[in-house]
Protein backbone atom coordinates (compact mmCIF):
# COMPACT_ATOMS: atom_id res chain seq x y z
CA UNK A 1 0.00 0.00 0.00
CA UNK A 2 1.38 3.42 -0.86
CA UNK A 3 0.81 6.57 1.13
CA UNK A 4 -1.60 7.68 -1.58
CA UNK A 5 -3.98 4.72 -1.63
CA UNK A 6 -4.66 4.52 2.07
CA UNK A 7 -7.85 6.48 1.45
CA UNK A 8 -10.15 4.87 -1.11
CA UNK A 9 -11.31 7.27 -3.84
CA UNK A 10 -14.44 9.09 -2.80
CA UNK A 11 -14.35 7.74 0.76
CA UNK A 12 -14.48 10.73 3.08
CA UNK A 13 -13.73 10.69 6.80
CA UNK A 14 -17.38 9.99 7.62
CA UNK A 15 -17.68 6.95 5.29
CA UNK A 16 -14.46 5.53 6.69
CA UNK A 17 -15.60 6.10 10.26
CA UNK A 18 -18.38 3.55 9.66
CA UNK A 19 -15.91 0.77 8.89
CA UNK A 20 -12.69 1.61 10.72
CA UNK A 21 -11.98 2.44 14.38
CA UNK A 22 -11.44 6.15 15.05
CA UNK A 23 -7.93 7.35 14.23
CA UNK A 24 -8.00 8.86 17.72
CA UNK A 25 -10.26 8.66 20.72
CA UNK A 26 -9.69 10.63 23.92
CA UNK A 27 -11.68 9.48 26.94
CA UNK A 28 -11.99 11.77 29.97
CA UNK A 29 -8.40 12.96 29.65
CA UNK A 30 -7.05 14.82 32.73
CA UNK A 31 -3.66 16.43 33.26
CA UNK A 32 -2.46 18.40 36.28
CA UNK A 33 0.82 20.26 36.43
CA UNK A 34 2.36 20.41 39.87
CA UNK A 35 4.42 23.55 40.46
CA UNK A 36 7.79 22.65 42.03
CA UNK A 37 6.77 19.00 41.71
CA UNK A 38 4.21 19.26 44.54
CA UNK A 39 0.48 18.62 44.03
CA UNK A 40 -1.44 21.90 44.41
CA UNK A 41 -5.11 21.36 45.12
CA UNK A 42 -6.05 24.92 44.15
CA UNK A 43 -4.55 24.60 40.64
CA UNK A 44 -7.14 23.67 38.01
CA UNK A 45 -6.05 20.89 35.67
CA UNK A 46 -4.51 21.97 32.34
CA UNK A 47 -6.73 19.34 30.66
CA UNK A 48 -9.99 18.68 32.43
CA UNK A 49 -11.91 15.57 31.41
CA UNK A 50 -11.49 16.01 27.67
CA UNK A 51 -13.16 13.56 25.30
CA UNK A 52 -13.27 13.50 21.50
CA UNK A 53 -13.01 11.25 18.47
CA UNK A 54 -11.18 11.84 15.20
CA UNK A 55 -12.25 9.77 12.18
CA UNK A 56 -9.68 8.26 9.79
CA UNK A 57 -8.57 10.94 7.33
CA UNK A 58 -10.26 13.72 9.29
CA UNK A 59 -8.60 17.11 9.84
CA UNK A 60 -9.51 18.40 13.30
CA UNK A 61 -8.38 21.69 14.79
CA UNK A 62 -7.98 22.43 18.48
CA UNK A 63 -8.65 26.15 18.71
CA UNK A 64 -8.64 28.30 21.80
CA UNK A 65 -6.97 31.12 23.70
CA UNK A 66 -3.47 30.92 25.11
CA UNK A 67 -3.24 28.55 28.07
CA UNK A 68 -6.48 26.64 27.39
CA UNK A 69 -4.61 23.31 27.13
CA UNK A 70 -4.17 22.75 23.38
CA UNK A 71 -0.47 21.89 23.42
CA UNK A 72 -0.82 19.78 26.55
CA UNK A 73 -3.57 17.76 24.82
CA UNK A 74 -1.30 17.22 21.83
CA UNK A 75 1.60 16.15 24.07
CA UNK A 76 -0.68 13.68 25.89
CA UNK A 77 -1.73 12.17 22.56
CA UNK A 78 1.91 11.90 21.44
CA UNK A 79 2.97 10.29 24.73
CA UNK A 80 5.27 13.19 25.65
CA UNK A 81 3.20 13.68 28.84
CA UNK A 82 1.48 11.11 31.06
CA UNK A 83 -2.19 11.77 31.84
CA UNK A 84 -3.46 11.84 35.45
CA UNK A 85 -6.72 10.32 34.30
CA UNK A 86 -8.51 9.08 31.20
CA UNK A 87 -7.20 7.28 28.15
CA UNK A 88 -5.77 7.86 24.67
CA UNK A 89 -6.78 5.35 21.99
CA UNK A 90 -5.06 5.50 18.60
CA UNK A 91 -6.37 3.42 15.72
CA UNK A 92 -8.34 1.19 18.10
CA UNK A 93 -5.45 0.58 20.54
CA UNK A 94 -5.20 1.83 24.12
CA UNK A 95 -1.97 3.84 24.46
CA UNK A 96 -2.32 4.61 28.14
CA UNK A 97 -2.87 1.23 29.85
CA UNK A 98 -0.06 0.28 29.86
CA UNK A 99 1.59 3.54 28.71
CA UNK A 100 3.12 3.28 25.24
CA UNK A 101 6.23 5.39 24.45
CA UNK A 102 5.93 8.04 21.71
CA UNK A 103 7.78 5.91 19.12
CA UNK A 104 5.22 3.09 19.52
CA UNK A 105 2.16 5.26 18.95
CA UNK A 106 2.28 5.61 15.16
CA UNK A 107 2.02 9.39 15.49
CA UNK A 108 3.89 12.02 13.44
CA UNK A 109 4.73 15.44 14.85
CA UNK A 110 5.21 18.79 13.13
CA UNK A 111 6.12 21.80 15.25
CA UNK A 112 6.31 25.52 14.76
CA UNK A 113 10.12 25.58 14.48
CA UNK A 114 10.44 22.77 11.85
CA UNK A 115 13.45 21.39 13.82
CA UNK A 116 15.22 20.22 10.65
CA UNK A 117 18.79 18.99 11.02
CA UNK A 118 20.85 21.83 9.49
CA UNK A 119 23.76 19.57 8.51
CA UNK A 120 21.56 17.07 6.63
CA UNK A 121 20.16 17.53 3.12
CA UNK A 122 16.42 17.52 2.47
CA UNK A 123 16.62 13.82 1.61
CA UNK A 124 18.78 13.15 4.68
CA UNK A 125 16.22 14.83 6.90
CA UNK A 126 13.41 12.67 5.54
CA UNK A 127 15.52 9.48 5.70
CA UNK A 128 16.29 10.21 9.34
CA UNK A 129 12.77 9.29 10.44
CA UNK A 130 12.91 5.94 8.62
CA UNK A 131 15.55 4.10 10.66
CA UNK A 132 12.98 1.51 11.78
CA UNK A 133 12.28 0.51 8.18
CA UNK A 134 14.30 -2.26 6.39
CA UNK A 135 17.29 -0.57 4.74
CA UNK A 136 16.18 -1.31 1.16
CA UNK A 137 12.83 0.40 1.65
CA UNK A 138 14.13 3.67 3.11
CA UNK A 139 15.28 5.52 -0.02
CA UNK A 140 12.19 4.72 -2.15
CA UNK A 141 9.93 5.69 0.77
CA UNK A 142 11.77 8.99 1.36
CA UNK A 143 11.60 9.87 -2.35
CA UNK A 144 7.93 8.92 -2.58
CA UNK A 145 7.15 11.22 0.34
CA UNK A 146 9.23 14.08 -1.09
CA UNK A 147 7.21 13.72 -4.27
CA UNK A 148 3.98 13.84 -2.25
CA UNK A 149 4.99 17.23 -0.80
CA UNK A 150 6.30 18.48 -4.18
CA UNK A 151 9.97 18.75 -3.18
CA UNK A 152 11.61 16.10 -5.37
CA UNK A 153 13.83 18.62 -7.15
CA UNK A 154 15.13 19.97 -3.83
CA UNK A 155 16.29 16.65 -2.38
CA UNK A 156 20.01 17.55 -2.29
CA UNK A 157 19.54 21.07 -0.93
CA UNK A 158 20.42 21.97 2.63
CA UNK A 159 17.66 23.40 4.87
CA UNK A 160 19.15 26.94 4.85
CA UNK A 161 18.82 26.98 1.03
CA UNK A 162 15.02 26.68 1.29
CA UNK A 163 12.27 29.19 2.02
CA UNK A 164 10.34 28.93 5.29
CA UNK A 165 7.36 27.34 3.51
CA UNK A 166 9.61 24.76 1.82
CA UNK A 167 11.30 23.95 5.13
CA UNK A 168 7.90 23.38 6.64
CA UNK A 169 7.07 20.97 3.82
CA UNK A 170 10.31 19.05 4.52
CA UNK A 171 9.26 18.80 8.18
CA UNK A 172 5.90 17.53 6.98
CA UNK A 173 7.56 14.97 4.68
CA UNK A 174 9.75 13.77 7.55
CA UNK A 175 6.69 13.29 9.75
CA UNK A 176 4.66 11.59 6.99
CA UNK A 177 7.39 9.26 5.68
CA UNK A 178 6.92 6.55 8.36
CA UNK A 179 3.18 6.58 7.44
CA UNK A 180 1.77 7.55 10.83
CA UNK A 181 -1.88 6.80 11.67
CA UNK A 182 -2.20 10.30 13.03
CA UNK A 183 -0.32 13.54 12.43
CA UNK A 184 -0.08 16.23 15.13
CA UNK A 185 0.66 19.78 14.00
CA UNK A 186 1.40 22.38 16.69
CA UNK A 187 1.13 25.94 15.33
CA UNK A 188 3.03 24.82 12.20
CA UNK A 189 2.46 28.02 10.23
CA UNK A 190 3.11 30.65 12.87
CA UNK A 191 6.73 31.34 11.83
CA UNK A 192 5.66 32.20 8.28
CA UNK A 193 4.70 35.68 7.10
CA UNK A 194 1.03 36.30 6.27
CA UNK A 195 1.14 35.54 2.54
CA UNK A 196 3.35 32.47 2.79
CA UNK A 197 1.30 31.27 5.72
CA UNK A 198 -1.84 31.28 3.64
CA UNK A 199 -0.25 29.46 0.69
CA UNK A 200 1.56 26.90 2.88
CA UNK A 201 -1.62 26.17 4.81
CA UNK A 202 -3.46 25.36 1.59
CA UNK A 203 -0.61 23.18 0.34
CA UNK A 204 -0.34 21.28 3.60
CA UNK A 205 -4.09 20.70 3.64
CA UNK A 206 -3.99 19.31 0.09
CA UNK A 207 -1.02 17.05 0.96
CA UNK A 208 -2.79 15.67 4.04
CA UNK A 209 -5.89 14.97 1.95
CA UNK A 210 -3.81 13.13 -0.63
CA UNK A 211 -2.02 11.07 2.02
CA UNK A 212 -5.30 10.20 3.77
CA UNK A 213 -3.76 10.64 7.22
CA UNK A 214 -5.90 11.96 10.09
CA UNK A 215 -4.44 15.14 11.56
CA UNK A 216 -4.90 17.41 14.53
CA UNK A 217 -3.86 21.02 14.14
CA UNK A 218 -3.32 23.26 17.15
CA UNK A 219 -3.78 26.97 16.57
CA UNK A 220 -5.11 30.10 18.19
CA UNK A 221 -5.76 31.62 14.77
CA UNK A 222 -9.47 31.42 14.04
CA UNK A 223 -9.13 32.11 10.31
CA UNK A 224 -6.68 29.21 10.06
CA UNK A 225 -9.08 26.93 11.93
CA UNK A 226 -12.00 27.88 9.68
CA UNK A 227 -10.01 27.38 6.46
CA UNK A 228 -8.17 24.18 7.41
CA UNK A 229 -10.51 21.93 9.32
CA UNK A 230 -13.22 19.34 8.77
CA UNK A 231 -14.17 20.03 12.39
CA UNK A 232 -13.11 22.53 15.01
CA UNK A 233 -12.94 21.77 18.73
CA UNK A 234 -13.09 25.07 20.59
CA UNK A 235 -11.25 24.71 23.88
CA UNK A 236 -11.53 26.71 27.06
CA UNK A 237 -9.93 25.96 30.45
CA UNK A 238 -8.92 22.41 29.54
CA UNK A 239 -12.30 21.41 28.14
CA UNK A 240 -14.07 21.40 24.80
CA UNK A 241 -16.66 24.15 24.79
CA UNK A 242 -18.06 23.22 21.38
CA UNK A 243 -17.12 20.88 18.53
CA UNK A 244 -18.48 20.81 14.99
CA UNK A 245 -17.81 21.71 11.37
CA UNK A 246 -16.50 25.25 10.85
CA UNK A 247 -19.90 26.22 9.41
CA UNK A 248 -21.83 24.77 12.37
CA UNK A 249 -19.66 26.35 15.04
CA UNK A 250 -19.60 29.73 13.28
CA UNK A 251 -23.32 29.85 12.49
CA UNK A 252 -24.60 28.18 15.65
CA UNK A 253 -22.37 29.11 18.58
CA UNK A 254 -23.74 27.73 21.85
CA UNK A 255 -21.97 30.12 24.18
CA UNK A 256 -20.94 33.77 24.25
CA UNK A 257 -17.31 32.60 24.43
CA UNK A 258 -17.62 30.62 21.17
CA UNK A 259 -19.53 33.44 19.45
CA UNK A 260 -16.85 35.98 20.24
CA UNK A 261 -13.77 33.74 19.84
CA UNK A 262 -14.72 32.44 16.39
CA UNK A 263 -15.35 35.52 14.28
CA UNK A 264 -16.77 38.74 15.64
CA UNK A 265 -20.10 38.85 17.35
CA UNK A 266 -22.46 41.39 18.91
CA UNK A 267 -23.70 40.06 22.24
CA UNK A 268 -26.97 41.73 23.14
CA UNK A 269 -28.84 41.17 26.38
CA UNK A 270 -32.59 41.02 26.00
CA UNK A 271 -35.84 39.41 27.04
CA UNK A 272 -37.16 36.40 25.18
CA UNK A 273 -40.85 35.87 24.58
CA UNK A 274 -42.30 33.26 22.21
CA UNK A 275 -39.02 32.86 20.28
CA UNK A 276 -38.41 36.59 19.85
CA UNK A 277 -35.93 38.64 21.90
CA UNK A 278 -36.54 42.28 22.73
CA UNK A 279 -33.12 44.00 22.55
CA UNK A 280 -31.55 47.40 22.05
CA UNK A 281 -31.81 46.59 18.30
CA UNK A 282 -35.55 45.99 18.52
CA UNK A 283 -37.22 42.61 18.26
CA UNK A 284 -34.88 39.88 16.98
CA UNK A 285 -36.19 36.44 16.08
CA UNK A 286 -34.30 33.59 17.80
CA UNK A 287 -33.17 30.69 15.62
CA UNK A 288 -32.82 27.03 16.60
CA UNK A 289 -34.41 25.09 19.45
CA UNK A 290 -37.16 26.78 21.49
CA UNK A 291 -35.70 29.38 23.83
CA UNK A 292 -37.45 29.69 27.22
CA UNK A 293 -39.13 33.03 27.94
CA UNK A 294 -37.10 35.38 30.16
CA UNK A 295 -33.68 37.03 30.13
CA UNK A 296 -31.54 35.99 27.18
CA UNK A 297 -28.15 36.76 25.60
CA UNK A 298 -28.35 37.04 21.81
CA UNK A 299 -25.41 36.69 19.43
CA UNK A 300 -25.78 38.64 16.19
CA UNK A 301 -22.88 38.59 13.72
CA UNK A 302 -21.80 41.95 12.22
CA UNK A 303 -22.85 40.66 8.77
CA UNK A 304 -26.36 40.06 10.12
CA UNK A 305 -26.85 43.79 10.63
CA UNK A 306 -27.61 46.28 7.85
CA UNK A 307 -28.28 49.97 7.44
CA UNK A 308 -31.99 50.75 7.13
CA UNK A 309 -34.10 53.62 5.78
CA UNK A 310 -34.49 56.46 8.26
CA UNK A 311 -37.13 55.47 10.79
CA UNK A 312 -37.12 51.77 9.73
CA UNK A 313 -34.87 50.35 12.43
CA UNK A 314 -32.97 51.55 15.47
CA UNK A 315 -31.17 54.88 15.46
CA UNK A 316 -27.40 54.82 16.00
CA UNK A 317 -24.28 56.94 15.60
CA UNK A 318 -21.15 55.86 13.68
CA UNK A 319 -18.25 55.76 16.14
CA UNK A 320 -15.56 54.28 13.92
CA UNK A 321 -15.01 52.90 10.44
CA UNK A 322 -12.56 50.18 9.39
CA UNK A 323 -12.13 50.12 5.59
CA UNK A 324 -10.98 46.74 4.23
CA UNK A 325 -11.29 47.24 0.47
CA UNK A 326 -14.01 44.66 -0.21
CA UNK A 327 -15.94 45.51 2.98
CA UNK A 328 -16.28 48.07 5.73
CA UNK A 329 -16.75 47.33 9.41
CA UNK A 330 -18.52 50.05 11.35
CA UNK A 331 -18.64 50.44 15.11
CA UNK A 332 -21.96 52.01 16.04
CA UNK A 333 -23.32 53.38 19.31
CA UNK A 334 -26.91 52.56 20.18
CA UNK A 335 -27.25 54.46 23.43
CA UNK A 336 -24.81 52.76 25.82
CA UNK A 337 -24.37 49.64 23.63
CA UNK A 338 -21.74 49.40 20.90
CA UNK A 339 -22.32 47.08 17.95
CA UNK A 340 -20.36 46.19 14.84
CA UNK A 341 -21.85 46.08 11.36
CA UNK A 342 -20.26 44.74 8.14
CA UNK A 343 -21.26 46.57 5.00
CA UNK A 344 -20.13 45.84 1.48
CA UNK A 345 -21.79 48.62 -0.45
CA UNK A 346 -21.92 52.35 -0.87
CA UNK A 347 -22.29 55.00 0.35
CA UNK A 348 -19.54 55.11 2.94
CA UNK A 349 -20.84 56.42 6.25
CA UNK A 350 -18.86 59.07 8.07
CA UNK A 351 -17.76 58.97 11.68
CA UNK A 352 -20.31 60.87 13.74
CA UNK A 353 -23.08 60.30 11.16
CA UNK A 354 -26.60 59.34 12.40
CA UNK A 355 -27.79 56.09 10.84
CA UNK A 356 -30.58 53.50 11.18
CA UNK A 357 -29.80 49.84 11.75
CA UNK A 358 -31.74 46.58 11.63
CA UNK A 359 -31.04 42.85 12.04
CA UNK A 360 -31.46 41.05 8.71
CA UNK A 361 -31.55 37.50 10.12
CA UNK A 362 -32.51 35.64 13.26
CA UNK A 363 -30.09 35.87 16.18
CA UNK A 364 -28.71 33.03 18.25
CA UNK A 365 -29.43 32.61 21.99
CA UNK A 366 -26.13 31.84 23.76
CA UNK A 367 -25.23 30.96 27.35
N1 LIG B 1 5.36 21.94 31.95
C1 LIG B 1 4.43 22.66 32.56
N2 LIG B 1 4.51 22.94 33.89
C2 LIG B 1 3.56 23.66 34.52
N3 LIG B 1 2.46 24.16 33.91
C3 LIG B 1 2.34 23.94 32.60
C4 LIG B 1 3.30 23.19 31.84
N4 LIG B 1 2.89 23.13 30.55
C5 LIG B 1 1.71 23.81 30.48
N5 LIG B 1 1.38 24.29 31.70
C6 LIG B 1 0.17 25.06 32.04
O1 LIG B 1 -0.95 24.33 31.56
C7 LIG B 1 -1.91 25.20 30.98
C8 LIG B 1 -2.16 24.81 29.53
O2 LIG B 1 -1.00 25.05 28.77
P1 LIG B 1 -0.88 24.73 27.21
O3 LIG B 1 0.52 25.03 26.79
O4 LIG B 1 -1.40 23.37 26.97
O5 LIG B 1 -1.89 25.79 26.59
P2 LIG B 1 -2.09 26.23 25.06
O6 LIG B 1 -3.55 26.30 24.87
O7 LIG B 1 -1.31 25.34 24.17
O8 LIG B 1 -1.47 27.70 25.08
P3 LIG B 1 -0.65 28.50 23.93
O9 LIG B 1 -1.65 28.81 22.82
O10 LIG B 1 -0.19 29.74 24.63
O11 LIG B 1 0.47 27.61 23.47
C9 LIG B 1 -1.36 26.61 31.14
O12 LIG B 1 -1.92 27.17 32.30
C10 LIG B 1 0.12 26.39 31.31
O13 LIG B 1 0.70 27.41 32.07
Amino acid sequence: MTVMDRQAPGAGPVDQALTAPPALELRGLVKYFHPHGRPATNMPPAVNGLGLQVAPGELLTLLGPSGCGKTTTLRLIAGLEEPDGGAVWIDGRDMTNPPQPPERRGVGLVFQDYALFPHLSVLGNVLFGLSRLPRAERLPRARETLSLVGLTVFESRMPHQLSGGQQQRVALARALAPRPRLLLLDEPFSNLDAQLRHATRQEVRAILRRSGVAAILVTHDQEEALAFSDRIALMRAGQIEQIGTPQEVYAHPRTAFVASFLGRSNLLSGTAHAGVARTVLGNIELEGAAVPDGPVMVSVRPEQLAFAEAGAGTEAVVLAREFKGHAVTYTLALGQQEVQLHDTGQPLRAEGERVWVRATRAGRAVR
